[in-house]
């Protein structure tokens, strides 16, 4: 499969979906959520929808939707269901196309099958979102080093907040990942201001071969 990357992140709500819905628009690429936990609040495909001015038909349907805004082993056993990472299989799509993740790589599906698992197997290139605050050095280098034992492919590391050269150079020489760029914290969240800072922060050209 070509032309396609994951999404995830050093934690949750780092703004992985806000960085896809960047994605997906300049891509002009599908977009796949397979494992959404917590309903009530919008799914992350509808937020993506919105932000990424993206037409439904490239927004492919979750393979489980979890009504409980938790762990997704825990949302399934709370559904009274649970998660076989063997329906975990990257849709056949007509162009690009953008999976996000849940949290972070270690999140569980189950007590056996943690999301890195399910990445590995996949072997496609992965884009780590993270935070440029205090503290995001060592987790973002702890996920390096899990993907790394993994064997999954790293694309890069997106950054998002506010500007801390430092740390993004840290990170890039220790992690040996590139820098992908950097999104700020926008005070104003719509599908145009999105397109525009995404342009303005990121090389099309590091996500190599993937302009429709
Ligand atoms: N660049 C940004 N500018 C402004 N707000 C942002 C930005 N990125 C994220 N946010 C806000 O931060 C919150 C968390 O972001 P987001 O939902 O993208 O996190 P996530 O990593 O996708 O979380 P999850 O693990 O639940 O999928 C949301 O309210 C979102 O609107
Ligand atoms: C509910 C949340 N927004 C995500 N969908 C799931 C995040 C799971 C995090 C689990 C953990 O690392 O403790
Ligand atoms: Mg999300």
């Amino acid at each position: 499969m070509t032309e396609t990357f994951v999404i995830t992140g050093t934690d949750t709500g780092v703004g992985k979906t806000v960085f896809a819905a960047a994605l997906t628009n300049a891509l002009g690429s599908y977009y796949w959520k397979p494992v959404q936990s917590g309903l009530d609040d919008g799914t992350d495909s509808q937020t993506v929808c919105r932000l990424a001015d993206a037409p439904s038909e490239r927004i492919v349907a979750e393979a489980y939707k979890l009504s409980t805004p938790a762990s997704p082993h825990l949302s399934s056993r709370i559904d009274g269901t649970s998660i076989d990472p063997r329906r975990l299989v990257p849709p056949n799509v007509d162009g690009p196309l953008v999976i996000e993740g849940a949290g972070g790589l270690l999140v569980p599906l189950s007590e056996r099958t943690v999301f890195a698992d399910v990445f590995a197997e996949w072997q496609i290139p992965v884009i780590l979102c993270t935070r440029t605050t205090l503290g995001t050095i060592n987790h973002t280098l702890l996920s390096i080093e899990a993907m790394r034992h993994r064997a999954i492919p790293i694309l890069g590391v997106a950054f998002i907040g506010d500007e801390n050269l430092e740390t993004e150079s840290i990170i890039s020489t220790l992690g040996g990942v590139r820098s992908l760029g950097r999104l700020p914290l926008l005070r104003s969240l719509t599908a145009t201001r999105l397109r525009r800072v995404f342009h303005d922060n990121f090389d099309l050209t590091a996500f190599a071969g993937a302009r429709p």
